[in-house]
């Protein structure tokens, strides 16, 4: 049922005698026709479940339920939508279950009257297949705080699985939303109680589902819809994000969270969040100012308004503002002589001031991005008055081809780039990912362009830059070259690419360098002057790079095999897997949620710190916390509308390793071998420790039978380039790399949660294991996930035998390019290692005698071991 669940379930209440006042009349005066209406509505509404409940005293309430459930059946278009059936009598629901098509939902069940009768109503729920809500209800009373909460649930939770074997994906657990605010200060607490009962549930209670009925929270301030909107919807907030995944929420009731009056938003969080002693008395003092309309309390500052349009121009683009830049731009055109002189003046000169805020570390790089949506638009607008006019100039400060090179699918740092190019002015001719060289330099000539920039992510892309270049030079081309993206450095610039191609080649770190850096060489009068000072650079990185002596001794590759670890193999206990074999899992992103490390996130936006203290830090503080609203805004409507999808592949095999090889056996038989895992040892001088390679971590064979490996492969990004291209043609590159950032993000979290998943239940060797996220992205748990191409395992073409492993391809669409990246780019895949010693470490440089060993085993020339250990070989 899990993938029903992809985003938060919405249940739909009003056909419920005990909640509508019109639902109940329609019942009792047996107009079914018009109360099945009622039911369409809700469907129509967006109701993805609808609740029924008959709980009225003067009904037969088994029969009512029978002849509406039954109506209901020959409707398609409400029928479609799954039913809970909702009541406190056990016969009116059993009756209920009788005569519903499809998968149904009981609404409720509790150890209110013991485990006796409880487990005897999930066993009936369980021969019908449907799911159940379980409410946090036991002997003693309904639960209240979060421990009590939490009990009961696990209690149920443990019952249903051990005495049932009940499908924990069919369990959605009610902790019951209580009102806060309502002057009892025991109550203060009910929404935390909730929302931290909800994470702990979601955390330690696998796949099950949370809900609630929302109106609960608010039912202090009936009468008050704006505050009663505003309280559902910061609860939602936050409850969601704990990890709510359904509920009953009237969308009618519920104001958009980024659009509720700051300072309603901060009284009402404080409510909810219980903050402080005073939330509840500043929240009643302030309610009244948002009776009726409430939002005219709200006023924006639009007192930049009334300056003149240039200077309106600016601020909208120093801001990020794109509400009135039409109207804006277009005032200016009509003043102007010509449509081009909007762009070169006003607009330019905004761009001027961002560029120099940026410059001097007072704008960020989100704020850029969004200045630079606001330019398109701005130059949207204009364009089609240009081309009327049909003038042909450029007044472009110069043109340049971006690309991320062939067998490479990573491209948020060359956007970024391309974006801060196009506010300063320049032309970007972005040819996207996996582009060969053949195609960006017959662009280059077709574009008549000033400049190329590569750009790419995994170590096999700085070959593919080397050929880049050295095809350049053999076709004669003098364009400078500039170089860009996280593997790639000064060093490997200067050492690797610079001589193969005699016009400047310019290693730039990141996308504030881009700017100076293409000025200058775009300028006539600078670029010699320029190009000379580089290459003198450059040259002495080389010559320093020539005479670096190596901090470590190389050793053989005999000796670093004789200080392989090893640990007492005769008495190794090997954890027995759970699950030996593979399959797919599909997870909604509401589970990912939790699991996202923001860290790496606002990194990518050039932002440094560590969550959640960046959203305070008092640089960027307030920058990272805008970007963190918008980042969630975006999650929020991904989720809702499944923008993007999570699957991955997991496997565990029967292993055993030989050397720096580990063989893995099929999982039907621990027999035949399904393929061979080559790695590398650590070659340089270790006198206090081992020689590391990641085959020490699986038994070797011939000792005590089988160890075990795992395997994995998971993307988010299912979706993530129709979304971005999506975004990217609205000429919002601000959202379209927020969204691959995104996706980026709930990739890393899906391998971290499917990792969580393995050790305690697939493999299961830590089944008792409690840690929270922070001490998950601290990687406190026993085992590691190494992951091909990083240090351990640096060389890329391993992936192939996890693909061929798990048959990841032809299960769930992820691709290898020619140099083995990952596509959707939102991908992580990996090897799993369970030994209580593993860590990860750094192979780093190997010898000659260790590279011919590898080729010898992977049946490959020493050419071909060269090229795909390259970064590992000494220079
Ligand atoms: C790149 S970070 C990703 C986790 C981080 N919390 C995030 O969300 O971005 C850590 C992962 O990189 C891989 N990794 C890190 N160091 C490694 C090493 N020395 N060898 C192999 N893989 C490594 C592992 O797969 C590890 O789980």
């Amino acid at each position: 049922m899990s993938s029903q669940f992809s985003t938060f379930v919405n249940v739909g209440e009003r056909t419920n005698v005990t909640g509508s006042a019109m639902f109940k009349r329609l019942i009792m005066s047996e107009d079914y026709e018009a109360a099945l209406d009622v039911a369409r509505q809700q469907v129509e509404n967006g109701a993805q479940v609808i609740d029924i409940n008959m709980d009225e005293a003067m009904l037969d309430s088994e029969a009512a339920m029978v002849r509406f459930l039954n109506l209901i059946a020959s409707e398609p278009d409400i029928s479609r939508v799954p039913i809970m059936i909702d009541s406190s009598k056990w016969t009116v629901i059993e009756a209920g279950l009788k005569c519903v098509q499809g998968k149904a939902i009981v609404n409720s069940i509790s150890l209110k009257e013991g485990e006796e009768s409880f487990l005897a109503q999930a066993k009936k729920i369980k021969r019908y297949g449907a799911a159940t809500v379980v409410m946090a209800f036991d002997e003693k009373g309904q639960a209240d705080t979060q421990a009590r909460k939490f009990e009961i649930c696990k209690r149920s939770y443990d019952l249903l699985l051990k005495e049932l074997d009940f499908p924990p994906e069919d369990i959605i657990f009610d902790p019951n939303i209580f009102a806060v605010a309502t002057g009892i200060e025991e109550h203060n607490n009910y929404a935390v109680d909730f929302i931290e009962a909800t994470r702990q549930i979601r955390r330690e209670l696998p796949h099950c589902h949370v809900s609630g009925g929302l109106s609960n929270i608010s039912f202090s301030f009936r009468g008050n819809n704006p505050v009663r909107e505003a309280m559902h919807s910061v609860f939602l907030y936050h409850a969601i994000r704990a990890g709510m995944d359904m509920g009953i929420v009237n969308a009618g009731q519920l104001e958009v969270y980024d659009e509720i009056p700051p300072e309603l938003k901060d009284a009402v969080e404080d409510v909810i969040l219980n903050r402080n002693n005073q939330a509840t008395d500043r929240l009643l003092e302030l309610a009244p100012k948002y009776q009726g309309d409430g939002k005219a309390a709200a006023v924006e500052d639009l007192s930049w308004r009334e300056q003149n349009v240039n200077k309106r121009l600016e601020h909208a683009l120093v801001k990020g503002i794109t509400e009135y830049i039409i109207e804006d731009t277009e005032e200016a055109r009509l003043a102007a002589e010509r449509p081009l002189h909007v762009i070169e003046g006003p607009l330019m000169d905004g761009m001027n001031v961002v560029g120099d805020l940026f410059g001097e570390g007072k704008m960020f790089l989100p704020q850029v991005v969004k200045s630079a949506r606001v330019m398109k638009k701005a130059v949207a607008h204009l364009q089609p008055y240009i081309e009327a006019e049909k003038s042909g100039e450029n007044q472009s400060n110069g043109k340049i081809i971006m690309a991320t090179v062939k067998g490479d699918v990573h491209d948020i740092g060359k956007n970024i780039v391309g974006v801060v190019l196009q506010c300063n002015n320049f032309e970007v001719v972005d040819l996207g990912v996996m582009v060969p060289a053949a195609k960006i330099i017959q662009t280059a000539i077709d574009e008549k362009a000033d400049m190329i920039g590569l750009s790419g992510l995994i170590t096999p892309s700085l070959d593919e830059m080397v050929n880049v270049a050295k095809e350049m030079q053999r076709l004669g081309l003098d364009l400078p070259l500039l170089i860009g993206g996280a593997t790639t450095s000064k060093a490997h610039t200067a050492v690797k690419i610079e001589q193969n191609y005699e016009h400047p080649v310019v290693y730039v770190p990141n996308a504030s360098r881009a700017v100076g850096v293409c000025q200058k060489l775009i300028s006539k009068e600078h670029r010699g002057e320029y190009a000379k000072q580089i290459s003198a650079e450059y040259e002495v990185v080389r010559q320093q790079h020539a005479r670096k002596k190596p901090r470590t001794r190389a050793i053989s590759f005999a000796q670093a095999r004789e200080n392989r670890f090893t640990c007492d193999w005769q008495n190794y206990d090997v954890p027995k897997p759970n699950f030996i074999g593979v399959k797919t899992i599909s997870v909604d992103l509401n589970t990912l949620r939790p699991y996202i490390d923001w860290t790496p996130f606002f990194l990518t936006w050039s932002l440094a710190g560590k969550y959640p203290r960046i959203l305070n830090d008092e640089v960027v503080g307030e920058e990272a916390t805008s970007l963190f609203h918008d980042a969630n805004k975006m999650l929020d409507d991904i989720i809702r509308h499944n923008k993007l999808q999570a699957k991955g592949r997991v496997g565990i095999f029967p292993a055993n390793s030989h050397n720096e090889d580990i063989k893995v056996y099929s999982p039907k038989d621990g027999e035949a071998l399904l393929g061979v895992s080559h790695h590398c040892r650590q070659q340089t001088e270790k006198p206090k420790g081992f020689n590391y390679c990641l085959s020490d971590y699986v038994m070797p064979e011939g000792v005590n039978g089988h160890d075990y490996i795992g395997a994995f492969a998971v993307t988010a990004g299912i979706g993530e380039d129709e979304l971005a291209k999506a975004y990217e043609a609205d000429g919002d590159d601000y959202n379209s790399i927020m969204s691959k950032a995104i996706a980026d993000r709930l990739a890393e979290a899906f391998a971290e949660y499917l990792h969580e998943r393995v050790r305690k239940e697939l493999w299961g060797y830590a089944k008792d294991e409690k840690l929270d996220n922070n001490a998950l992205i601290g990687e406190k748990y026993q085992g590691i996930r190494p992951a091909p191409g990083y240090a351990a395992c640096p060389e890329h073409t391993e992936k192939q035998l996890i693909w061929d492993l798990l048959d990841v391809e032809n299960s769930i669409g992820m691709k290898l390019t020619e140099s083995y990246a990952m596509w959707p780019g939102a991908a992580v895949s990996g090897w799993y290692f369970a030994h209580p010693d593993s860590r990860y470490f750094a192979v780093a440089k190997i010898q000659r005698d260790q590279l011919e060993d590898y080729a010898a085993r992977k049946n490959w020339s020493i050419e071909e071991a060269e090229k795909w250990l390259m970064p590992n070989l000494q220079d």
